[in-house]
């Protein structure tokens, strides 16, 4: 399996470094909720103080792109302010944008332009250059847009050549929340009136941040339709803590045994986010919700873990709606099912195929590494847990949530292990080595 990642190796040893390690724990600022309020803020009047944006590369290199294409934005403190163009003169040079890694970013912004009607080239790094773009390409050609593949047919780079967006309807044929999004945002920019019609529930981040901004949504089963004008501008957001980035912790606690409470606060609880926490309590781990409240139009509150309990049952992933709650944990259930007897299964898991790598074989091969079994038999993967496993030399193919995955399980064997290119933890997570030494976990580069 090949990488475009060049980055340091990381290791992890079975040291505790500490023994007094922390059982209250915050983690930053969810990725997705990040890409969306920084688009939504770009084209808001006024300008917009955003709070605990998610700083990993994923949303970081979103920035310099913007403001290639003329917005405004500067950090105060920790507060990035967001204005829009100056007299909101969008650069019109067909520049060059690259989103390295990130196809959250790259889906949302090609949306958004195509909705502006400005023209620019949009591109990644080499791994993202092979994911599918023709997921959000067809729909807002559909609609009337003008891009064009510059490479291969479906991917990066596409040029925006400007067409004018029409009111419409399309049929998504993916479950992808991304692909809606894109299209949301078009249908944002271009004041257009589109219905959207989608196979799953995927994470609604966006269709929340939109009914905050008063726009008019008929948000049905199964299709969305949004009249995209923005009665009440965004003037600050808070960005709660990301509930993909806590499940590395939760994990880590559930791996090192931990006989005490683990505590994450201020987590976004948005329902079609949390299946990692779900699944948890299906294995017999204890989980709470707590001072659940809403806030900026999401779900946010505390998830508590409880002390570890032997006996943990073996888990199945069957539903859709379950599936894409969990979509970027499953790398992490992958290892977790590991320390579990008995045999759990992921079914339906054909997209996993389109992440930064195809997740179904790089989870397996990163188990394989340490001595575990698992098997994928077409778009499902069997894990064989409660096998004897062994700390070694861990490949993560440069995938960030394959590396976290990894370090968290390692850390709960005996001896050091090599996570190899496993500084790519700095795509979602930058804090990770912090966040995971105040758990007592002895982790450094290499
Ligand atoms: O909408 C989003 O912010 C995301 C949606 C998911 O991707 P897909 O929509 O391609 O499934 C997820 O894997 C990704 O990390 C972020
Ligand atoms: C798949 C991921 O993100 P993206 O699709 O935006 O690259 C992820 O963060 O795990």
């Amino acid at each position: 399996m090949s990488t475009s990642y060049y980055g340091r190796d990381l290791i992890v040893s079975d040291q505790q470094i500490s023994t007094a390690s922390s059982n209250i724990l915050q983690v930053p600022g969810d990725k997705s909720i990040s890409h969306r309020v920084l688009l939504a803020a770009a084209i808001t009047p006024k300008p917009t103080r955003l709070y605990n944006l998610n700083l990993g590369n994923a949303v970081s290199l979103l920035i310099p792109a913007l403001k290639t294409l003329g917005v405004q934005v500067s950090l105060e403190k920790n507060v990035v302010i967001v204005s829009p163009p100056i007299n909101d003169a969008w650069n019109q040079e067909e520049v060059y944008v690259n989103l390295g890694p990130s196809s959250a970013a790259a889906r949302f912004l090609i949306g958004l332009l195509a909705g502006l009607r400005v023209k620019a080239v949009v591109d990644g790094d080499e791994t993202l250059r092979t994911r599918p773009m023709d997921w959000i390409v067809e729909p807002l050609q559909e609609l009337g847009a003008n891009i064009q593949y510059l490479g291969e047919a479906g991917c990066l780079p596409v040029v925006l050549k400007g067409g004018c967006l029409q009111d419409g309807t399309v049929q998504l044929k993916i479950g992808s929340a991304q692909a809606r999004s894109s299209v949301l945002f078009a249908a944002f920019a271009s004041e257009r009136n589109v219905k959207i019609f989608y196979p799953i529930r995927s994470r609604d981040h966006t269709i929340r941040l939109f009914q905050y901004l008063g726009m008019d949504i008929q948000d049905l089963p199964g299709s969305v339709q949004i009249q995209g004008k923005c009665s009440q501008p965004l003037a600050e957001y808070h960005i709660p803590g990301d509930p993909s980035a806590a499940a590395f912790l939760a994990a880590a606690h559930i791996f090192q045994r931990r006989q005490t409470e683990l505590v994450l606060e201020n987590i976004c609880l948005n329902p079609t986010r949390i299946g990692f926490f779900e699944v948890l309590k299906e294995c017999g781990i204890q989980v709470e919700y707590k001072n659940v409240r809403q806030a900026f139009g999401e779900t946010v509150g505390t998830i508590i873990i409880g002390k570890f309990c032997e006996n943990l049952q073996p888990f199945q992933i069957k539903d859709s709606f379950l599936f894409h709650s969990l979509i970027d944990e499953i790398p992490l259930l992958v290892a977790l099912a590991a320390i579990i007897p008995g045999q759990s299964a992921i079914f339906g898991a054909k997209e996993l195929v389109f992440k930064e790598t195809n997740r179904l074989l790089s989870s397996q091969n990163m188990l394989l590494a340490f001595g575990g079994q698992a098997k994928v038999v077409d778009d499902s993967m069997y894990i064989t847990g409660g096998l004897p496993l062994q700390a070694g030399t861990i490949p993560s193919f440069g995938d960030h949530r394959i590396a976290m995955s990894a370090a968290a399980l390692a850390f709960s064997l005996p001896g050091s292990s090599k996570i190899l290119l496993g500084e790519c933890y700095e795509t979602s997570f930058p804090e990770f080595p912090q966040l995971m030494s105040l758990m007592g976990l002895n982790i450094f580069h290499c």
